[in-house]
């Protein structure tokens, strides 16, 4: 299918779709919508009441309040993210954490523009309990790994280069990997480097951020909630991203991830995925495969993983809260994460609550929000989304 790009789920002919009347996934699309905060808020507010899951995701009772045009504002309204304290649920069960964080390090970066003209860096990390490339997908220059910028003995700019480890541009000829060195070796007077151009790890973390630094007085600013950065812990899904399944909505969440994160007025401090290998929520694509034929059977996804003797849920997240902190993401400061998860706001913490989730932004589906104008439609990504919120308590209907 050479006509199919490769990073996201086309709407497919019905040749290649077991459900021909669904518009599909809504490709990578990082032009913002307005319309879909209005609906969410609506849809939301009426499943809170009910408490139930929605009878139909497919065609929710109401209709989306504006098309693009006149009445749609120029820009969107930010996502609406829920203040979260983990520190006051002591009484709720934790997850598991691991009382060790696993070492990481990123090993190459390069920039990647995208199909929408938007551009981003992608980072492979290694790591001290497996052997797999987790990835750190990350928008704007403002975040950078530690790991990738330090020094590694013997190397030369070239070698800095080649990873990855450069400030700025990478162009035909360029010899250093630093901005300040580059331009001593072009002879232009030297001034003091804007703050994008610092790598993360050059800054104090914590609250000295620009927007929240410490007045003459002592007092801390408060970050408003646009600054924090916006994370995404996602996991691996060969079907949902790769293959156009429309039995789960993994792909679209990636995609709307990428839209919010690319969005400077949106996301401001910039956002990073953290794209974990943990296919089939940690039990393999073999075994998730397996798990969708039990699933044809009748069992919904938590019954099936239990049949196949996996647990639920497979998944730990001391990767990403590691990376998270490579990243300079960890400290008071915080970040906004994007999930309806609730363990995995707990779990990305850390056990010493290296990362401070200060805020959750819902992943409300696009069919949910658009009245079934767009997003996944199917059978399947029904029971699957009833399933999470029945089964996997993830706060679909929280507001
Ligand atoms: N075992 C199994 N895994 C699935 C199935 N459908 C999707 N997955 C995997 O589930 C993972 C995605 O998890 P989700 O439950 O969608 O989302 P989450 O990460 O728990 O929560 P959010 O942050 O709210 O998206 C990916 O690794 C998918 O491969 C299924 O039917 N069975």
């Amino acid at each position: 299918m050479p006509e199919l790009p490769a990073h996201a789920s086309p709407d497919l002919p019905p040749l290649y779709s077991p459900h021909p009347t669904s518009p599909g996934r809504d490709g990578f699309d990082f032009q913002t919508s307005a319309q879909g905060v209005e609906v969410e808020a609506h849809d939301t507010l009426a499943r809170t009441k009910s408490h139930d899951p929605p009878a139909s995701m497919v065609s929710p009772a109401f209709t989306p309040p504006a098309t693009p045009g006149v009445s749609t504002p120029s820009h969107p309204r930010p996502p609406r993210s829920v203040p979260v304290d983990t520190s006051l649920h002591s009484d709720s069960p934790r997850p598991e954490l691991l009382q060790k964080l696993p070492e990481v390090e990123c090993e190459v970066r390069a920039r990647i523009p995208t199909t929408t003209g938007h551009e981003m860096w992608l980072h492979v990390y290694r790591n001290s309990v497996d052997t797999k490339e987790h990835l750190a997908i990350v928008f704007g220059n403002q975040i950078r790994s530690r790991s990738l910028d330090a020094e590694r003995p013997g190397e030369t700019e070239l070698d800095r280069m080649t990873r990855g480890a450069y400030v700025g541009r990478l162009y035909p000829g360029r010899t250093n990997s630093r901005v300040e060195q580059l331009k001593r070796a072009e002879g232009v007077p030297t001034k003091r480097r804007p703050e994008s151009e610092f790598p993360q790890s050059e800054k104090s973390n914590g609250l000295l951020s620009p927007s929240s630094a410490s007045s003459e007085s002592g007092d801390v600013q408060t970050i408003s909630s646009s600054e924090l950065p916006l994370v995404r812990i996602h996991s691996e899904c060969y079907t949902g991203e790769t293959v156009w399944s429309a039995r789960c909505d993994c792909g679209e969440q990636l995609d709307e991830a990428a839209r919010l994160m690319a969005d400077p007025i949106l996301s401001p401090s910039g956002g990073a995925i953290i794209y974990l290998r943990q296919e089939g929520r940690g039990i393999g694509l073999g075994e998730k495969l397996k798990a969708y034929n039990l699933q044809d059977l009748g069992n919904d996804t938590y019954e099936a993983n239990i049949l196949l003797r996996h647990p639920a849920d497979a998944r730990s997240y001391g990767l990403a809260t590691a990376m998270l902190m490579d990243l300079g993401l960890e400290g008071e400061r915080g970040i906004r994460l994007l999930t309806n998860n609730p363990d995995k706001v707990r779990a990305v913490e850390g056990p010493g609550r290296e990362v401070v989730v200060r805020e959750r932004v819902a992943m409300v589906p696009l069919a949910w929000k658009t009245g079934g104008a767009q997003g996944i439609q199917s059978e399947e990504v029904e029971k699957y989304l009833s399933t999470k919120i029945e089964k996997f308590k993830h706060m679909l209907d929280q507001k």
